[in-house]
């Protein structure tokens, strides 16, 4: 066995063979290539600005064609040119290199190489992804993927992010988001960008010393000291992609009352109006039942204790559970005719999401027909009697004007989009554009962690200007001032 240290000399380095995909394990140790800066500024057309890709909070993202037995192409990861750096850490380079140099997957954007400039920084050189980002594609695509694209996607991550959990020790990668998922050329979803993952066991130095990091939005709030992290603070991350996923809506969207999806989803999926999370451009999927346990697995994942969160390992059993149930023609041929299969139902206990609600397991029965197909289960959510007191109906969020500088922005048209019934009203919000979240290095002051007590919910909102300039670019501080304890269950 050997491994990629981001200081060796050696060209060459080969994979821990214990992290690499079974059908790999074999026989094929991946490479990692040491590139020439040279060979990469002429790859990049001397990084020109055809050549980006994007630009993330660390660096720049350039198309390179290499020419080697066949003409490659590839994506080269050229981190930002900053003061000097503190030399004793590592650079978000130089831990991305380290870590995947170690691990190898179908569901991660691979490393294929480096290369070392004049001011030894690291340039990284990765698999190349041509259909852009999750992001992109449920926040800006004029086509919004269908329900069947995206529950693959979901399942797809999951299964990458479950790789890294099992990994020996574990990856923990700390930055899931929609920006960070990348899409294959056989638009399969991809995780990448590494540069805040940590490799090791909870009881290591490395985990134990190094401040909590990620994105807001998508921060385990449970997280707030380095001994604190675990593969659980993933999970949650992971819960909001998929309530990004099932919604279409940003991590934090000040369109929105609450603007944070978590607060927004949970309290909606906890009464079983699902509906209202689902994403209006697409509607319902065929199966009500896809949604269901769709939102079901987010919102276990986002639980704000992180103990009481599954294990990714769960997570893809359950995914595979609804990918299944929406690919199976046998479902959909029944679906089709018979709608809304609800009746004939069993109930099962399951597990309780919180002190007030369960999950009921219901199984379909009836016929001999229906039968067959009852070995797809759907999960549903059910309020509970505690105490001899019925917990009282939530009521159902009204979508209200973002805080902060409205007036500035226009109001668009009645449109699906952006048009919610309530009660048969049809409401028309204006439209807020968000810039996507971007990596905080952490969340630490420059001298201390912040205090665990005096921690305000807060979100950092940026408008962006559009080409007409009709939004003002400005950022803004949006803080909960509630005296809740970020530890409190839920
Ligand atoms: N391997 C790749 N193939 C194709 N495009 C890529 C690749 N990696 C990154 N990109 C593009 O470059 C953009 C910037 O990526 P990068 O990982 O640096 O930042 P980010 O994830 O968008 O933001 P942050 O750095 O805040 O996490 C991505 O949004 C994506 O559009």
């Amino acid at each position: 066995m050997g491994y990629f240290s981001c200081n060796a000399e050696s060209a060459i380095a080969t994979c821990d063979s214990y992290n690499l995909p079974k059908r790999n394990r074999k026989n094929k140790p991946f490479k990692i290539r040491e590139f020439s800066y040279s060979e990469l500024q002429s790859a990049t057309n001397a990084f020109s600005q055809d050549n980006l890709l994007g630009k993330g909070s660390h660096g720049y993202v350039y198309k390179a064609h290499l020419h080697q037995n066949k003409l490659n192409t590839v994506a080269v990861k050229k981190t930002k040119q900053t003061e000097p750096r503190n030399s004793s850490a590592n650079s978000p380079a130089e831990n991305e290199i380290e870590i995947l140099s170690r691990v190898h997957h179908p569901r991660l954007v691979n490393l294929l190489g480096y290369a070392v400039d004049n001011n030894q920084n690291k340039l990284i050189v990765v698999e190349f992804m041509p259909n852009g980002s999750l992001y992109e594609l449920l926040h800006s695509s004029s086509k919004p993927p269908n329900w069947a694209r995206r529950v693959r996607f979901a399942l797809q991550i999951a299964k990458g992010v479950h790789f890294l959990h099992c990994s020996n020790p574990p990856v923990i990668h700390r930055d899931i988001k929609s920006s960070n998922i990348l899409i294959d050329g056989n638009f399969s979803a991809r995780l990448g960008d590494f540069g805040l993952s940590l490799r090791g066991h909870v009881e290591d130095v490395i985990v134990k010393s190094t401040p909590p990091a990620g994105t807001l939005g998508y921060l385990d709030p449970a997280y707030l000291a380095p001994g604190d992290l675990s593969t659980k603070s993933d999970v949650f991350s992971f819960g909001i992609l998929l309530l990004e996923i099932i919604s279409g809506r940003n991590a934090i969207d000040v369109n929105y009352s609450p603007p944070s999806v978590v607060d927004w989803a949970v309290p909606l999926i906890k009464s079983g109006e699902y509906a209202e999370i689902c994403d209006p451009r697409i509607g319902w999927p065929e199966d009500d039942g896809v949604l269901r346990q769709l939102a079901v697995v987010a919102a276990r994942c986002v639980r704000k204790t992180a103990a009481k969160r599954p294990a990714m390992a769960e997570v893809v059993e359950w995914l595979k559970m609804v990918h299944k149930r929406m690919s199976s023609p046998i479902w959909n041929n029944i679906g089709r005719r018979v709608g809304r299969v609800r009746e004939s139902t069993r109930v099962v206990k399951y597990e309780p999401l919180d002190d007030s609600m369960e999950i009921v397991k219901i199984s379909r029965v009836g016929s001999r027909r229906n039968r067959k197909v009852s070995n797809v289960t759907s999960v549903e959510l059910r309020s509970v009697v505690i105490g001899g007191n019925r917990k009282q109906e939530i009521q159902p969020v009204i979508r209200s004007k973002s805080i902060g500088s409205l007036d500035e922005i226009e109001s668009e048209p009645l449109d699906l989009a952006n048009t919610r019934r309530k009660g048969g009203l049809a409401v028309n919000m204006p439209t807020v554009r968000l810039s996507k979240s971007r990596s905080m290095g952490m969340i630490q002051s420059s001298t201390r962690l912040m205090n665990k007590n005096n921690i305000s919910n807060g979100v950092v909102v940026k408008f962006v200007k559009k080409p007409n300039g009709k939004e003002l670019e400005e950022s803004k501080l949006l803080v909960n001032v509630g005296k809740e304890s970020p530890r409190g269950e839920n």
